[in-house]
């Protein structure tokens, strides 16, 4: 007993302030805080030092979902791995910085949530981050294809619509396609749907269940105000405002930050939620349901995003749209039409 905390003890005197540690100290120091951890799930954050990355790994840390948080960025994930390794929570985190280290942020991990890429700047659709994030997303999946090809993805990083058939492509390129582990992450957009609609009907947000379908781009946006949970009639000026309000709420940051960035702590928020979600899929918990982006067969593209439920393999089952009104089928094509272009734009950018 003693000698194993001397042993413990002369391991710790090898780390680095920034957490990180010869492989047989880390699996020590795994092992020996395992002990006192739940079983949980190894989590990945690629983009980690980010204005989301941060704050979503700050929550995925004090998840009892979470057993080991790998960081992973191009830059800074010593001192974030340092700060957030002093939490007291049962999470283990380890930092990887530049891409040489990427392998070994990706071992053996079960869910790679993907925030990283820029940000928009005012007058910038999510669109105008193509050039720069396809070729990082295309990038970080080859990694995710090589080292750890069973694990559920999570992508945040814009444009969603685009970025979400670029994974699917490596994936397929790869021989490691799974459909049913590749999420694109618009739980953002149902959040903010829940705070707006609230405002309207005057309820706890939390009570409020807004499906939110299509993508994620301006009118590829599209709440389904007619299936809102609790149940509740809006007027037609009512569904036009609250329909805009939430297609523009990504822009509405934008312009209020004033060229500093995107959403970023409402999306950490979003974004941990929905990783809590998928993983309690994994777990085995069932009747899990969320919307997402997915490979999907519900019109005739091959990506959107509807209601998905959750399980033990990533997405078990795609829910249909359900019953429609006027204002929504005719939004819906609307949305087909913009979401074709951004899915070929992706697909043709991997196939080039
Ligand atoms: N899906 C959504 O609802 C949603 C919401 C908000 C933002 N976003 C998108 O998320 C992305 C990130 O936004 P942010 O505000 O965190 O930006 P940010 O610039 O603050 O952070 C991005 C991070 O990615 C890192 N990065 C860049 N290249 C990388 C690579 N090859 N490997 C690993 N990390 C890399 C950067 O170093 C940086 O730390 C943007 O594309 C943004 O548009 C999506
Ligand atoms: O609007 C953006 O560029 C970021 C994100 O997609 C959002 O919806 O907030």
């Amino acid at each position: 007993m003693a000698a194993s905390a001397e042993r413990i003890r002369r391991l710790a005197a090898h780390l680095n302030p920034a957490g990180h540690a010869g492989q047989e100290g880390t699996l020590l120091m795994e092992r020996t805080r395992a002990r006192g951890a739940s079983s949980g799930f190894k989590v990945a954050v690629l983009g980690a030092a980010g204005g989301i990355g941060q704050p979503l790994s700050l929550l995925l840390k004090t998840s009892p979902l979470v057993s080991t948080l790998h960081l992973f960025d191009v830059v800074n994930t010593p001192g974030v791995t340092a700060d957030l390794s002093h939490i007291n929570s049962s999470a283990v985190v380890r930092g990887f910085v530049g891409n040489d280290q990427l392998p070994a942020a990706l071992d053996g991990v079960d869910l790679v949530v993907i925030p990283a890429g820029v940000p928009r700047k005012p007058g910038m659709t999510r669109d105008d981050l193509f050039n720069i994030n396809a070729g990082i997303v295309q990038k970080l999946c080859e990694g995710i294809a090589k080292h750890c090809p069973r694990a559920v993805v999570n992508i945040i990083s814009n444009p969603v619509n685009s970025t979400v058939p670029i994974a699917a492509e490596v994936f397929k390129r790869a021989g490691t396609w799974d459909p049913r582990k590749v999420l694109g992450v618009t739980a953002l957009d149902v959040v903010r749907a829940n705070t707006f609609v609230a405002e309207v009907i005057g309820v706890n947000p939390e009570i409020v269940d807004v499906p939110v379908v299509g993508g994620h781009a301006g009118v590829t946006i599209l709440p389904l105000l007619s299936q809102v949970t609790p149940s509740f009639s809006f007027s037609k000026e009512e569904t036009e405002k609250l329909t805009v309000r939430i297609q523009d709420a990504g822009t509405e940051v934008v312009q209020a930050k004033a060229g500093t960035g995107s959403a970023t702590l409402s999306m950490a928020y979003a974004a941990a939620k929905f990783a809590e979600q998928c993983l309690r899929g994994l777990s085995g918990e069932t009747g899990i349901v969320e919307c997402a982006y997915v490979s999907s067969d519900v019109t005739e593209l091959p990506f959107f995003a509807t209601k998905v439920r959750l399980g033990r393999s990533g997405v078990e089952e795609i829910h249909p749209l359900g019953p429609l009104n006027e204002f929504e089928r005719s939004a819906l094509s609307k949305a087909i039409g913009e979401l074709k272009g951004s899915i070929d734009k992706g697909l043709n950018f991997v196939r080039k």
